[in-house]
């Protein structure tokens, strides 16, 4: 069904159907995550593929991730040494969302100025807004009030993103003409002052746009994160082969980087995996522009679609031992075999949603999880308290999290040499 929907019915499923006519950065008209689907979010979604998320510009950002795992590498070490535990959601939080102001912003958002600080805080009240926000949405009497609910917290929020991104904004275009480093601020300020541009962007697009990355890039990749290291901890076989392929192919004596990711299946394995079993968006949320037929129900035009990921990827008709972590799953042993399986997949794996409304940051996503998680089992042994992880759940908004947050102390393993 969920194929269906995605491959005949993308154009009339394109929008989300949250209907915002409110000036703020947060929830606001001018958003794009949010934005039906029309001129704005075309010529924003080019410029995501063609400019701001695309391989080549990914690659020059190479180094600011480089420099920010090492960061998060002797964050743990320091722990490690203190024998201290730590809350690894906590953690990746900070690392994913320094790579990203970094990669988004250029330099002037650093640990050291406490802007990521003020990001990282102001990420979490939208968060925890958008999920009162979105459950709101799904009450029936709710949905007309809607946004205006919960007008106050938004105004809140959104002015403190708003001070912040205004003042990095100006300091853009002030070293525009001598910038040779082309951050994704840079390139959106380019498009803005585009004469002939296809649509004429405003600030308020820019700003509403970053409030989004910050958004969606930080809390699902640290929330997968969290829920990945559990299940490896819980699961100490896989623990085992994981750092059997990751000393073959990285060694010990220096830190796992972004281009080793490829020669690691199983790593890659294990976080597919991760994110089968615990998608960070179990519920995705579109609308019907027009009516339509699929098989055999009729569908009235304006209706709420919820795609249940969570349940299509634990369909046991389409997965063997659904409910298990069993990376294997994504592992082909032969080049035809491994084709198939992609294909096969596209259909039944949906942690990044699907057709054009479907996650642009998979790239990034993968990354980011990849050494991340990568990095926490090549250098460091994991210690909880008791025999294994609780893995009970939370619902929270549209969110699936833990209800108890995996708290570990790291156990120095390894000790790799580092550039700086
Ligand atoms: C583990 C990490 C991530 C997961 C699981 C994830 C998942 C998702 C999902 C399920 C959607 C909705 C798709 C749909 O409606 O079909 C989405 C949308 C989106 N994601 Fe991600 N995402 C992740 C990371 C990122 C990153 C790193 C970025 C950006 C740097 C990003 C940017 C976006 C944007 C802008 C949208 C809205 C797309 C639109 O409305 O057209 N995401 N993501």
């Amino acid at each position: 069904m969920a194929y269906e929907i995605y491959r005949t019915h993308d154009v009339n499923v394109s929008s989300r159907g949250i209907i915002a006519n409110n000036e703020y950065l947060v929830f606001g008209s001018s958003g794009f995550v949010t934005a039906p689907y029309g001129d704005y979010w075309k010529f924003m979604k080019k410029l995501l593929a063609t400019k701001l998320l695309r391989p080549q510009a990914i690659e020059q950002s190479r180094g600011v991730r480089a420099e920010e795992l090492e960061r998060f590498y002797f964050n743990i070490l320091d722990k490690a040494t203190k024998k201290e535990s730590i809350e690894i959601v906590k953690e990746v939080m900070k690392l994913t969302n320094n790579m990203i102001c970094r990669m988004s912003m250029g330099r002037s958002c650093s640990e050291e100025s406490g802007e990521a600080e003020r990001v990282r805080k102001l990420v979490v009240k939208s968060m925890a807004l958008t999920m009162k926000i979105v459950v709101a949405y799904l009450i029936q009497p709710l949905q007309k009030l809607g946004i205006s609910l919960f007008k106050k917290e938004i105004m809140g929020v959104s002015h403190g993103f708003d001070e912040l991104l205004e003042r990095i904004l100006v300091e853009h275009e002030e070293k525009l003409e001598e910038n040779h480093d082309m951050d994704m601020m840079s390139l959106l300020l380019e498009a803005y002052r585009d004469e002939k541009a296809e649509y004429k962007i405003t600030r308020k697009h820019i700003k509403s746009l970053f409030v989004e990355i910050f958004t969606a890039g930080t809390d699902s990749t640290a929330t997968a994160t969290q829920w990945t290291m559990a299940e490896i901890v819980n699961n100490p076989n896989v623990l085992e082969r994981l750092r059997e392929e990751i000393d073959s192919v990285v060694g010990k004596a220096r830190l796992i980087q972004e281009t080793d990711l490829p020669n690691l299946p199983f790593l890659q394995a294990v976080v597919k995996e991760g994110l089968r079993l615990h998608p960070p968006a179990p519920l995705l949320i579109r609308r019907f522009e027009e009516s339509c037929e699929i098989k055999g129900f009729y569908i009235p035009k304006d209706t709420t679609l919820l795609v249940n990921v969570n349940a299509v990827m634990r369909d046991p008709n389409s997965w063997e031992d659904p409910d298990e972590f069993k990376p294997e799953k994504f592992l082909a042993s032969s080049k035809s075999e491994q084709e198939d399986e992609v294909r096969e997949q596209a259909l039944k794996f949906l942690p990044f949603g699907g057709g054009r409304r479907g996650c642009p940051g998979i790239k990034l996503a993968y990354i980011f999880l990849g050494t991340a998680i990568g990095m926490m089992v090549q250098c460091f042994d994991w210690r909880i308290k008791g025999e294994k992880v609780n893995m009970e759940e939370t619902f929270e908004g549209t969110s699936l999290t833990m209800a108890h947050p995996l708290k570990c102390i790291p156990v120095v393993r390894i000790n790799p040499s580092i550039s700086n």
